[in-house]
């Protein structure tokens, strides 16, 4: 039996809040990965400065439909910005939206607390598919919540289709570096254990920001000078995060950055670096077994501070470390690749995260799904009543 492979578009705008990253994909929703274009679009610092504030204002937030005082106005312009990213990369790629069965659309995580069984993102789903004449799978972690899960990471069942796809051996481990790190292990027989591992750059981010205003260290050049001061990287190592038995999911604002007195930029910078190199490799140590290769993505690999620590830690290991582009993957695509993947997971009622992955009592599928003709917002068989249309 032949099987539907499906074109879809993935868009995420990750923990970093630096952008949109938008990549095509065409797959059946499981072993058929066939991976076409992407780019990243970046966010001016007057609108990553807004999310920022949607942070702050999303901090007291019981109710995850609930959008006070600016939240509603950011959601809209948030959710414009991704349709015109689409509608840019259409152009750009000469396609039309009827080329495209399904968008799988992250939004804008502004507040994640596992523990209450609560995660916002901002991503209004039926605006999207209205404004781009495409169908749209958006709110992908609730329902994993719902059934008892951490809500993420969700990446863990596309790196698996990706290592089969691409005859990766195994086992093997994926490391994703955004603004919080998560690993996926997978199994000489396939079996997927996959947590989020600690601070991935959201600490060297904020720490640069706060003394030169750039966004990040570029290259890992600040870090490059400076000397890890273990005091500052013990308090961070030291956390019951790494050592409990219990993995969970981060939100930002877990891991704080150290206050500006503490260190000067560079000391601060290069022991920052060294922690999220170290607890990815502390993190390691709750997987089935040892790594032998750990193959980086996300944007913390172009840090060459946290690659040249993480080789360094490794290698004590016997474990190596390569970049997603020396296995022949895209590092800054893979979570655009793969939140189009789980759309299209999402549309044929298939599993998006599992046990192992995200803790769920068992394997269950997630997303709602808008249609552009203005029918409202309608989650796939077995995860939420549909929503009422709107209006
Ligand atoms: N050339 C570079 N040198 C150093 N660091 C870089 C470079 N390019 C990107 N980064 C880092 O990568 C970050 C963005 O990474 P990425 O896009 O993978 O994160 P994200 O998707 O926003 O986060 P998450 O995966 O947590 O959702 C930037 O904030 C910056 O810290
Ligand atoms: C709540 C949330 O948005 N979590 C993100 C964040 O960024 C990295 C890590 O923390 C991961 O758990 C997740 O994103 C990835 C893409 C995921 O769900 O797989």
């Amino acid at each position: 039996m032949t099987k539907t492979i499906r074109t879809a578009i993935g868009l995420m705008s990750g923990t970093s809040m630096d952008g949109i990253d938008i990549a095509l994909l065409r797959t059946d929703g499981q072993n058929v990965v066939e991976r076409g274009p992407s780019m990243g679009i970046a966010y001016d610092p007057s609108f990553r400065d807004r999310l920022k504030r949607a942070l702050v204002a999303a901090r007291d937030l019981t109710d995850r439909t609930a959008r006070p005082g600016d939240l509603s106005a950011v959601e809209r312009t948030l959710t414009l910005r991704h349709a015109v990213a689409v509608s840019d990369f259409l152009y750009r790629h000469d396609l039309s939206p009827g080329e495209i069965d399904v968008i799988g659309f992250h939004g804008q995580t502004v507040l994640h607390r596992p523990d209450e069984a609560l995660t916002v993102q901002l991503g209004d789903g039926a605006l999207l598919a209205k404004t781009t004449g495409i169908p749209v799978v958006f709110d992908m972690r609730a329902n994993d919540m719902v059934h008892g899960g951490q809500g993420a990471p969700l990446i863990p069942v596309y790196h698996a289709a990706l290592a089969a796809s691409a005859g990766q051996a195994l086992p093997t481990v994926f490391v994703n570096i955004g603004g919080i790190s998560n690993l996926t292990f997978i199994g000489r027989n396939g079996e997927i254990v996959a947590y989020d591992s600690g601070p991935g750059n959201t600490l060297i981010d904020q720490w640069v920001e706060m003394h030169t205003g750039a966004a990040y260290d570029q290259d890992g050049e600040i870090a490059s000078t400076g000397k890890v001061l273990p005091s500052l990287a013990d308090r961070y190592l030291g956390s019951s995060f790494f050592s409990s038995n219990q993995r969970r999911s981060l939100d930002r604002n877990d891991f704080l950055p150290p206050q500006k007195g503490e260190a000067g930029l560079a000391d601060g910078a290069r022991t920052l670096a060294h922690v999220t190199a170290a607890a990815i490799l502390k993190s390691a140590k709750h997987l089935p077994e040892p790594p032998a290769l750990y193959i980086v993505c996300g944007g913390g690999r172009l840090n060459r501070v946290i690659m040249q620590d993480l080789l360094d830690l490794a290698r004590v290991e016997n474990a190596r470390v390569i970049a997603a582009e020396e296995a022949g993957f895209d590092g800054d695509a893979m979570e655009a690749e793969a939140w189009a993947y789980l759309a299209v997971r999402s549309l044929l009622n298939l599993p998006l995260t599992f046990p192992g992955t995200t803790g769920v009592a068992a394997a269950v599928t997630g997303g709602v799904l808008s249609m552009p003709e203005n029918q409202g917002s309608c989650a796939p068989p077995n995860v939420f009543p549909c929503r009422k249309p709107p209006g």
